[in-house]
């Protein structure tokens, strides 16, 4: 009797943890919770997003990798309100982006998202000078005026293509048009920049010019800038960079900057993260796995400070103080 009650007692203890927690991404700008996107072509499914949880938090400058085929555009795609998710959540700024109705997702590409694609050409219109490009989402949201005549000599001016304002794209370079639609992407305050390969286009310096200008709007306005790119250089010039693998977030690379006590120097370290999800599944980097000849099962091992994971019976990992015996430490349940 008393044991059953203590039980009862521990589970509604528990279960009222649970309710006081702090719901996923409650505190995040974008939030993706087990987003999943299936299409169907030729009556195959391609399931381009498995289940993929991202966070992403007001005034960061982050970057996505992945190998082609791994659903970074797909990603993109539905932030960007072009397309929307078969199951899952998917939350940025406030927005629901699986129930929004057609109006609301008309009025959130205006207003809550801004986008740069790879190919300049569809940033621009080609008929438009720079300043008329600019100055056209204020204008189709039914704002003209002198503002929104200031705000677009101010975006010119930050991105540093002032003198490009009176110029239609085909005379201007492709560094100088992707700089302009990053002002047009920016002509709404929108509260998320999205870029998908905005330098896939441009030689490697005119890139790094490209880069520079996301991260002084990243700064100066403090927008949240998502970027998808093959260009490990610009991976490498972020915080953060999340991989993509199989539609689902895999690993997160964190960078910080050391200052060394001794001589003032600046460096800048980075250090990687496997994701582990709300279900506790852990998705582990492709190269340790066969590395190590890892396949179907793994062997763990709970450890005071950490987990130890070793090839399915793997005696060197035995003799060197492995695995114990399962349902010891090892048991799955207890992790
Ligand atoms: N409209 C579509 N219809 C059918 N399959 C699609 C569609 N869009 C994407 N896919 C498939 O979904 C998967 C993910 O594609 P996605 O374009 O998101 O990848 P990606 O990581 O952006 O690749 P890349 O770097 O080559 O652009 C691929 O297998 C792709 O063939």
């Amino acid at each position: 009797m008393t044991e059953s009650s203590t039980t009862l007692d521990e589970l509604e203890r528990r279960a009222a943890a649970r309710r006081d927690r702090p719901a996923y991404g409650h505190d995040a700008l974008i939030t993706c919770d087990r987003l999943v996107r299936v299409f169907s072509a030729d009556g195959v499914e391609v399931q381009a997003l498995q289940g993929l949880d991202l966070l992403v938090r007001e005034g960061e400058l982050m970057a996505l990798v992945g190998a082609s085929g791994s659903g970074k555009s797909t990603l993109m795609n539905i932030l960007a309100g072009l397309d929307t998710p078969t199951a899952g959540a998917a939350r940025v700024a406030g927005r629901d982006l699986l129930t929004m109705k057609a109006r609301e997702r008309l009025r959130y590409r205006r207003e809550v998202v801004g986008f740069v694609w790879q190919q300049t050409a569809r940033n621009l219109l080609p008929y438009l000078t720079a300043a008329q490009n600019v100055a056209l989402p204020p204008r189709l949201r039914g704002r003209a005026g002198r503002r929104n005549a200031g705000r677009v000599e101010e975006l010119l001016g930050v991105l540093g293509v002032a003198d490009c304002r009176d110029r239609r794209p085909h005379e201007m370079s492709g560094g100088q048009q992707q700089r302009v639609a990053i002002a047009v992407a920016l002509a709404n305050r929108p509260a998320v920049l999205l870029a998908d390969e905005p330098t896939g286009e441009l030689d490697s310096r005119t890139a790094e010019e490209i880069f520079a200008a996301f991260r002084t709007v990243n700064e100066e306005f403090g927008t949240t800038v998502v970027i998808v790119t093959h260009d490990r250089a610009v991976a490498g010039e972020v915080r953060r960079t999340v991989a993509i693998r199989d539609g689902r977030t895999s690993t997160e690379i964190l960078r910080h900057t050391r200052v060394d006590e001794a001589t003032g120097e600046e460096s800048t370290v980075a250090r990687e993260y496997a994701m582990l999800d709300r279900a506790g599944r852990l998705q582990l980097p492709a190269d340790h796995v066969d590395r190590l000849g890892m396949r179907d099962r793994v062997v763990l091992r709970l450890e005071p400070d950490h987990i130890g994971v070793w090839p399915d019976d793997d005696p060197a990992a035995r003799e060197a103080g492995g695995p114990g015996e399962p349902g010891e430490a090892g048991d799955p349940g207890r992790l």
